[in-house]
């Protein structure tokens, strides 16, 4: 918040330069009105100040300015001063929940002490507030990022380990494993939570204007440059920069991006004034970037500088356990989105997405959840008569796959309480899982690997 954090209204003008200068020589600076109806435009819930303010003036007087104050924020503090020593009054504005009372005259130490203690009171009241913010998201990422498989525990704790720390971060993952979803769960639970989260997809930007979307540009820089703008990173000022796809920067720009990363200061385009900039970046890629700076299309001193505080998203691939439980809460989901109450998964439909292969991850998931709550056929590319297994032989092996492939997986590995469970053979079983090209390690596998 900018401006002054004390607000004094007084509708005499003498009244209001002898207060705002004797607050001064304590130190306080105060923005002055002579009426009440603007400061209830410049406060809001996030206010950081006081106000003081008259109780008797033409238009709104200080009672009813009082009342909307509260209605705006019940905890910004409003110290009401009045000429007369009205007890009906000050007994009404205790009862409508004023901070203070001040009665004409009073001496600018008396006026300064009250102030400071409110102003204590309200840094107090907004920390909390901004904590209590932190702790809820803290318990929403289990939710945002569900799954019981150790890759996934071990994430959610690393995620909660750097998103304490104000590292810039790399976050690894293949495409639509939710490394966009792990950027934004890892700003809010930083410090930086309440501040701007900028994400900038680096594929998608047009190589003439790359520079300039970035750095933002001074007047004149180029043909076109009519006015100057700010960039994408100083619109992120104070809060968190996403860099989707950093391996699709081009190579000189990432010359520039390191500078940026190791001086924390940006240089908009046309310009020499170097501008602080104090943000956290967090960069994204489904590409193996140290297989990029081999092939030389990524500068080795970027690489490491970004290859530090790590994040690996596994994909559905390396936590085939948790597919049946995320497909239910995509489903959930998907069905509050579309409006309809009667998303009931039939067991079959839950055997047939954990004995499938999801390559295309949460995203690919995601839109399965979609088709089936709108009653379409999940697979899309199976959608058309032609496609997908017509023949009841065919069905019925892909039924007997979808059911032997989640037992596996949620058995963990083990093939005895999978043909317990059954009811056939361990040969059996054996020559189904050759038939239908299915590993005893499906599910299972990840679990020890270290992300
Ligand atoms: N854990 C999750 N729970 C629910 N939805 C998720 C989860 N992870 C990802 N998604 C959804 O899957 C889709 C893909 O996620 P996201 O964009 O974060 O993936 P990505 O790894 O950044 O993909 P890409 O590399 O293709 O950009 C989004 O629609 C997102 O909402």
């Amino acid at each position: 918040m900018t401006g002054a954090r004390i607000l004094l209204i007084d509708d005499e003008e003498e009244m209001r330069r002898s207060s705002a200068q004797a607050l001064e020589l304590f130190d306080l600076a105060v923005e002055t009105y002579s009426s009440a109806e603007p400061v209830l435009e410049r406060v809001g819930y996030a206010f950081d100040g006081v106000v003081v303010s008259d109780i008797r003036m033409p238009g709104m007087d200080g009672m009813t300015l009082l009342q909307h104050i509260r209605e705006v924020d019940p905890e910004i503090p409003v110290i009401l001063v009045t000429g007369h020593a009205d007890v009906q009054l000050a007994v009404s504005a205790m009862r409508a929940g004023v901070y203070d009372f001040l009665e004409k005259p009073f001496t600018a130490q008396h006026l300064a002490v009250i102030i400071r203690r409110a102003m204590d009171r309200r840094s107090l009241v907004l920390e909390n507030r901004r904590l209590r913010a932190v702790a809820g998201k803290r318990d929403d990422i289990e939710a945002r990022l569900p799954g019981r498989t150790q890759v996934m525990v071990d994430l959610r704790y690393r995620l909660r380990a750097i998103g304490a720390t104000d590292a810039d971060t790399l976050i690894i993952g293949d495409t639509g494993a939710g490394k966009e979803v792990v950027a934004r769960a890892l700003h809010d639970v930083s410090a930086r939570a309440n501040k701007p989260f900028i994400a900038i997809n680096c594929a998608a930007l047009p190589e003439n204007l790359i520079e300039s979307e970035l750095f933002g540009h001074e007047a004149g820089a180029f043909p076109g440059a009519l006015r100057p703008r700010y960039g994408k990173f100083e619109h992120g000022r104070g809060g968190t920069i996403l860099l989707d796809e950093i391996g699709s920067m081009p190579f000189d720009l990432q010359a520039k991006f390191l500078r940026v990363l190791q001086e924390r200061v940006i240089t908009r385009l046309g310009s020499n004034e170097p501008v602080p900039l104090d943000v956290r970046f967090i960069a994204t890629s489904k590409v193996d970037l140290g297989a990029e700076v081999a092939a030389g299309r990524f500068r080795p001193d970027l690489f490491y500088r970004l290859n530090v505080a790590t994040l690996h998203v596994p994909s559905l691939a390396q936590r085939r356990a948790d597919v049946p439980l995320l497909f239910l809460q995509l489903v959930r989901e998907a069905a509050a989105r579309y409006g309809r109450s009667d998303a009931d998964v039939p067991p079959s439909v839950i055997t047939d997405v954990a004995g499938r292969s999801w390559p295309g991850n949460v995203r690919e998931l995601r839109n399965a959840a979609d088709r089936f709550v709108l009653g379409l056929d999940m697979a899309a590319e199976s959608a058309s008569p032609e496609a997908g297994p017509q023949r009841l032989a065919d069905r019925v092996a892909a039924y007997e796959r979808g059911l032997i492939a989640s037992a596996l997986a949620a058995h963990g590995g083990s093939l005895k309480p999978v043909y317990e469970q059954l009811g056939v053979s361990r040969k059996t079983l054996y020559e189904k899982m050759q038939k239908y090209g299915l590993d005893k390690s499906l599910g299972y596998s990840v679990l020890s690997e270290d992300i």
